[in-house]
């Protein structure tokens, strides 16, 4: 099979032949480059009508020269997201081919496009993909037919709030290698492992979503005060980078996956490849990042995934064929791949930390057995049993240290690392007090960057739920399914969330791993049979990244964070989310909800 892809959804033209048999792909591009600031969308528009039929003709010539008259089998073009006039001028041109040539019609969405090449490229089968482009920033991942947004940007995409400091500073689009170059300039010294070349800027991730607006701000800020525009660029780089390498971090920790790869304009970028590339050798993870000419925007990752719908029959009627500027990557049914796994891998053995962490409760022999190791998506966690903690504490303890990250500078991490730890510990305890059970602490050291806090529940919520039925059933007494265990639980996180907010602070990061479930005895009421009855209780952990605010945005971004956890690796997330949210209803403002649906609805392609 043979495809012609055509992209074109903001600054480059470009048209490209894949033949799917050879794996050969042959590439010819036009970008739009403007004279000053950043994209003017009706330039990028008048770009798109003058160069794409020049690129489409010079792929069409080279294929039929090579291959003949009935050189091309389907046609595929980006459908969105991106600028709508020039959407609109892929889309014609693409159903004006696909008549004339009479071939299928193959609408691809280019952020699915942007991570699929990877995939392609490495032969992964099931990675986290993070997706660092200009108007965007993903972190999916696929489960149940769709890819998942694990995570995503609040705001601006990562490119977009690069370039709106080079805009400031005067430079034209594209900023991104203007800022890499003028941040090698201090990194290139050995200078840059130094502090002082590091100026503070706000590093904001909630979960696995993560914001840029106040950070381009800041270095507006700080340019206009006077700093040198190398050390910008390079703390810029520092921040942005180190918060896309944790939040893919938390994602492969979340799912328990065990592969990344990289797409997108900015992962041409090597302090972000080489960051990613740490962290995935730190835990034993595989990383790839295409070739740059594959990760900025190109017709050959759209020809690539067209010959995949197109194989699958997934293929357009012209009159389906409109464009979509807003098309989002989990909109997508996945029709292409024959894996069906989930990436989502919590349970099945491939991770080993939480799995043998569990095992080792569930055999009960968490005290014979001695101290055991756990690593986290940041911290190592020990637990320690109860006769050799040399304390009075009746039953086991943890020890969480949050480690040295090698992939952030050192200074920036020390940082992290001490506001966390105090933040958890203070947090963990305010909750309590406000009626939300958290483990106690016992101890905390901050220069360290250690605590030591009571071992609460028997496993976390993620196993809960990968569990399903089966799991719950028989341990809970009175209940029949292990269903509606889940679902108390997660109506009790919707409970303990709604008290947080109440008392005036956010957890920061309650996904599905930072809830702990265990069974606790309740007595037996009157009348009722058996010998005793259990029920489960839901404690909220790892407060680190926690803060006192009374923004609605603030607590409902705390909502939107479960429930992205959930939805990424549950396999029936709305019956989850409902009762979520019933519980959080029970105890919580109305208006926090309302403001989760507008989260949920913003098109952040801006
Ligand atoms: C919707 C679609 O039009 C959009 N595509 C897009 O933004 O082009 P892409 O090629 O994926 O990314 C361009 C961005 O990539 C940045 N970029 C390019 N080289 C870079 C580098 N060396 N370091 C940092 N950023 C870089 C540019 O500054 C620009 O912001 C998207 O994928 O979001
Ligand atoms: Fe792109």
């Amino acid at each position: 099979m043979r495809v012609l892809g055509i992209e074109g959804t903001a600054w480059c033209a470009s048209a490209a032949l894949h033949d799917a048999e050879t794996g050969s792909t042959r590439i010819e591009s036009d970008p739009y480059e403007p004279d000053s600031g950043g994209i003017h969308p009706r330039e990028a528009a008048e770009h798109m009508s003058e160069a794409i039929p020049r690129v489409v003709e010079t792929v069409l010539d080279a294929a039929e020269s090579e291959y003949g008259p009935n050189a091309i089998d389907a046609v595929a073009f980006s459908r969105g997201p991106g600028l709508g006039p020039c959407l609109r001028t892929v889309g014609t041109a693409a159903r004006a081919l696909s008549g004339a040539l009479d071939v299928p019609l193959v609408g691809v969405n280019h952020m699915v496009a942007h991570l699929e090449i990877g995939r392609h490229e490495s032969g992964f089968s099931n990675p986290v993909c993070l997706n660092a482009s200009g108007a965007n920033a993903h972190l999916l991942g696929y489960h149940d037919g769709r890819y998942r947004v694990l995570g995503e940007t609040m705001d601006a995409g990562v490119g977009n709030a690069i370039d709106k400091f080079t805009r400031h500073v005067g430079w034209t689009h594209p900023g991104g290698p203007k800022v890499e170059a003028a941040a090698a300039e201090v990194s290139g010294t050995d200078r840059g492992a130094d502090a002082a070349d590091l100026l503070d800027l706000p590093y904001v991730v909630k979960g696995m979503d993560f914001s840029f607006s106040g950070i381009s701000s800041a270095a507006n800020d700080a340019y206009d005060d006077g700093e040198p525009v190398e050390e910008i660029c390079f703390s810029l780089q520092e921040h942005v980078f180190a918060m896309l390498t944790e939040v893919s971090e938390r994602a492969l920790s979340l799912t328990g996956a065990d592969e990344l790869v990289l797409g997108g304009g900015v992962g041409q970028n090597d302090r972000l490849r080489e960051m990613l590339e740490t962290m995935c050798a730190a835990r034993g993870a595989a990383f790839h990042a295409p070739d740059p000419r594959y990760l900025r925007d190109n017709a050959g990752m759209i020809a690539v995934l067209g010959a995949k719908m197109a194989a699958a029959g997934d293929t357009l009627a012209i009159r389906d064929s409109r464009i979509d500027p807003n098309f989002r990557p989990d909109q997508v049914p996945v029709t292409w791949r024959d894996d069906e796994s989930s990436v989502a891998r919590l349970g099945t053995g491939s991770e080993g930390d939480r799995e043998s962490e569990d095992d080792l409760e569930s055999e009960g022999d968490l005290e014979s057995e001695g101290d055991h190791d756990r690593r986290g998506a940041e911290a190592v966690v020990d637990v320690v049993r109860a006769s050799a903690n040399g304390t009075t504490i009746d039953g086991p303890i943890v020890r969480k240290r949050r480690i040295p990250k090698e992939y952030r500078h050192p200074a920036l991490d020390r940082s992290l690392r001490r506001e966390r730890t105090v933040a958890e510990a203070r947090l963990t305890s305010e909750a309590r007090r406000a009626g939300v059970p958290t483990p106690l602490v016992y101890d905390v050291d901050v220069p360290g960057a250690t605590l030591t806090l009571q071992y609460v529940g028997e496993r976390d919520l993620a196993r809960l739920l990968r569990g399903g039925d089966g799991e719950g059933a028989d341990r809970t007494g009175g209940d029949r399914t292990g269903g509606d265990r889940t679902v108390r639980a997660v109506r009790s996180v919707g409970r303990h969330l709604a008290r947080l907010h109440g008392a005036g602070f956010v957890h920061g990061d309650p996904t599905t791993r930072n809830v702990r479930v265990g069974e606790e005895n309740v007595r037996v009421r009157e009348g009722e049979s058996g010998s005793g009855r259990t029920h489960d209780r839901t404690y909220l952990i790892d407060f680190g990244l926690g803060y006192h605010t009374g923004h609605v945005e603030d607590h409902a971004m705390d909502l939107h964070v479960f429930e992205g956890s959930v939805t990424a690796t549950a396999t029936d997330p709305d019956r989850l989310i409902d009762a979520f949210e019933e519980g959080y209803r029970e105890e919580g403002e109305e208006t926090v909800l309302d403001r989760l649906r507008e989260v949920r609805g913003r098109g952040r392609y801006r």
